[in-house]
């Protein structure tokens, strides 16, 4: 189950320089490959300084009406009291950190290969932009042993302990705040036992994401705008801000994590799934000067060849029925045109 996923890039190969990261620490100033055009704007401040992500506490006896009220409003929140066990964040954390420490050669042993979707490189959206991004990083999708060993072929075991560990328990994380979700939701029966059952059938990717400290970081960018192609996103921040999402009406909007908690958003098939009562966010990420930021986004999905569409009660869909697998193929070719290509 978990190759369909990884077979869903194979008809589209990446070209090298837009799949292995400079070796960063190396870099004195930005190189011209990385220096974006001003109109991107990283540095716009929001219309309103205030404006933040709503914060959604997961013990709050109202958790379903809340979550719901994010969804349709913003599509990205923070959540507090998930009660994922201590310590959890903080090893997937150092295990990032430990691997993208490494020698640049040494991780350039563990690329990832033009057609595949794990290992090490460029995030899989730079093909589609003119400059390159300030950033590294390295996808998991099941077990993470085969690239470990070659990383550290004598201790290797705890980087895939902390992967693992960090994947089960996201996974009952991320199922539960999806059936929260779609409980605001007017769903048929089928529909539910089908939400139901994604959790024994899911596909996900884990992402380790690097952003090195920037001697400019008024000229590049972390990770360029995108929207998440699964159902949700519940992404760590490890402490150090640089995720802005984009809200209509408002610009560019920084989060701030709050201590502890995780960051979830919206992806296109929920947007999807949802008929476009909630949006699909829109984010991207900005380096700073002095801190060397770590973020691990975990995706969350059905299964590749499960077919999805609006659900039925939501009115006139939007959006025409297709498999995942089908999806993954339009946004690898597509990217921001995927949805448009689908409507109905
Ligand atoms: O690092 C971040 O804040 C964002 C990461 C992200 O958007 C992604 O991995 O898809
Ligand atoms: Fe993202």
């Amino acid at each position: 189950q978990m190759s369909t996923l990884l077979e869903a890039y194979k008809d589209d190969p990446v070209q090298l320089h837009h799949l292995i990261p400079l070796d960063f620490p190396s870099l004195r100033a930005v190189p011209e490959s990385h220096v974006w055009p001003e109109s991107y704007n990283f540095r716009v401040s929001p219309s309103d300084e205030n404006l933040s992500i709503p914060i959604v506490d997961l013990k709050d006896p109202n958790i379903a009406d809340n979550i719901g009220r994010a969804c349709q409003t913003w599509g990205i929140f923070q959540v507090t009291n998930h009660g994922l066990p201590s310590g959890l964040l903080e090893d997937v954390e150092y295990e990032a950190r430990r691997l993208f420490s490494l020698p640049v050669e040494q991780k350039r042993k563990v690329l990832r290969s033009p057609c595949g979707a794990t290992g090490y490189g460029c995030a899989r959206i730079t093909p589609f932009f003119p400059k390159l991004m300030w950033h590294e990083g390295f996808t998991v999708m099941g077990s993470s042993v085969d690239h470990a060993r070659v990383l550290w072929p004598h201790g290797y075991k705890r980087f895939c302990d902390a992967m693992d560990n960090y994947q089960k328990h996201m996974k009952t994380l991320a199922h539960n705040l999806f059936l929260t979700i779609l409980s605001s939701l007017d769903l048929s029966e089928p529909e539910k036992n089908w939400a139901a059952a994604v959790y024994d059938s899911e596909s996900n990717a884990l992402q380790l994401n690097s952003y090195p400290a920037c001697p400019d970081p008024t000229r590049t960018i972390g990770l360029a705008p995108h929207t998440d192609s699964l159902l949700l996103t519940i992404l760590h921040h490890c402490e150090t801000n640089g995720l802005q999402t984009f809200r209509d009406g408002f610009g560019w909007v920084p989060v701030h994590q709050v201590s502890g908690a995780l960051t979830v958003n919206v992806g296109d098939l929920l947007h999807i799934l949802s008929n476009g009562k909630f949006p699909t966010v829109c984010h991207r990420a900005v380096v700073n000067r002095t801190r060397h930021r770590i973020s691990v986004a975990y995706f969350y999905g059905p299964r590749a060849d499960s077919v999805f569409g609006p659900f039925s009660r939501l009115g006139f869909p939007r959006y025409r029925t297709l498999t995942l697998k089908e999806y993954i193929g339009i946004k690898a070719k597509h990217l921001d045109k995927a949805l448009s290509l689908i409507t109905n």
